[in-house]
């Protein structure tokens, strides 16, 4: 029997995830991406689930890919997909929001697993880097573009080009998480925030992460017009007209996400 790489637990309407390879800093073997990537495609196929948390067991969110594993990737053809393709593009575009809760280390693929979620919850404890550049590679699981997109130019080269980590005042200062709490605290505020998010229509909740993510992949003016139809798309849901009717009778939505 294969040893459990992933803990899966449901509180609620929303799957925590965690990261459960403690002896090596959760670090992504090709046996843990494969779960990981198996267990967030069966949260999503879910449609009682609206929600996902990421997390990291012990002391680390994840120490990026396992190391020991990297020179059976040399030589590949620059036409291969890489072993971890599927696991970073089903954590951008899962059917429902992705937050990361982050306490201990995020690295290399680990801070990278962070930027492919919709967001993000940090410990005090929390500390982000993209070390690859000390090993003689780049991130090679969105960090070059979604670091950029995250915290800007200047603050991403910064940590891209000398692989140097930030701590998490550094990291919510500049806009790579969106909440800052006492370690004890990250899973409950994730908890939290996934719980704010399925208690909102939750089709206009899909809408509206869908156009936030397209808006890193698109032009402004194709972002645009890809918020102009989920706009009016919205507009057309029953969720809209209980959350129009709501408000004028004084009382609280009844949303069904249609
Ligand atoms: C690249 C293809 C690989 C194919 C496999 C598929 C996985 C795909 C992953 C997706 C991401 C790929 C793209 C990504 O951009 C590339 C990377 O992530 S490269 C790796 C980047 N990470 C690092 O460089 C961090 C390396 N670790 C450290 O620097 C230190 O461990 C630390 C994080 C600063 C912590 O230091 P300490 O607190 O002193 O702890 P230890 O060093 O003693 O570590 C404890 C224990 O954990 C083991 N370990 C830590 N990190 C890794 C790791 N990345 N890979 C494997 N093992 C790791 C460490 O060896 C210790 O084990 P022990 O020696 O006690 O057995």
């Amino acid at each position: 029997m294969p040893e459990q790489l992933v803990t899966v637990e449901r509180h609620g309407t929303t799957v925590v995830l965690t990261l459960d390879r403690p002896s090596a800093l959760n670090a992504l073997s090709r046996a843990l991406v494969a779960e990981l990537a198996e267990r967030l495609e069966e949260a999503a196929a879910d449609e009682a689930v609206r929600a996902v948390v990421l997390t990291g067991s012990a002391k680390a969110f994840c120490a990026g890919a396992d190391i020991s594993e990297i020179p059976n990737m040399t030589g590949a053809s620059p036409l291969d997909t890489l072993p971890f393709d599927r696991l970073f593009d089903t954590v951008a575009t899962l059917r429902v929001p992705t937050i990361a809760a982050v306490r201990g280390l995020a690295f290399g693929g680990g801070c990278e697993l962070v930027l492919a979620c919709d967001t993000a919850v940090a410990g005090r404890s929390a500390r982000f880097a993209v070390p690859e550049v000390r090993l003689g590679v780049i991130p090679g699981a969105g960090g070059t573009q979604r670091l950029v997109h995250a915290v800007g130019k200047a603050k991403a080269m910064r940590m891209l080009a000398t692989g140097a980590p930030v701590d998490a005042e550094w990291a919510y200062a500049a806009g790579l998480v969106a909440d800052l709490v006492d370690d004890d605290q990250v899973l409950h505020r994730a908890l939290e925030l996934a719980g704010q998010i399925a208690g909102n229509a939750p089709r206009a909740v899909a809408y509206a992460v869908d156009s936030a993510r397209r808006a890193n992949d698109l032009p402004l003016h194709q972002g645009l017009a890809h918020e102009r139809r989920n706009f009016l798309l919205a507009l057309g849901t029953s969720d809209a007209q209980e959350g129009v009717a709501a408000f004028t009778d004084r009382r609280t939505p009844a949303f069904t996400g249609r």
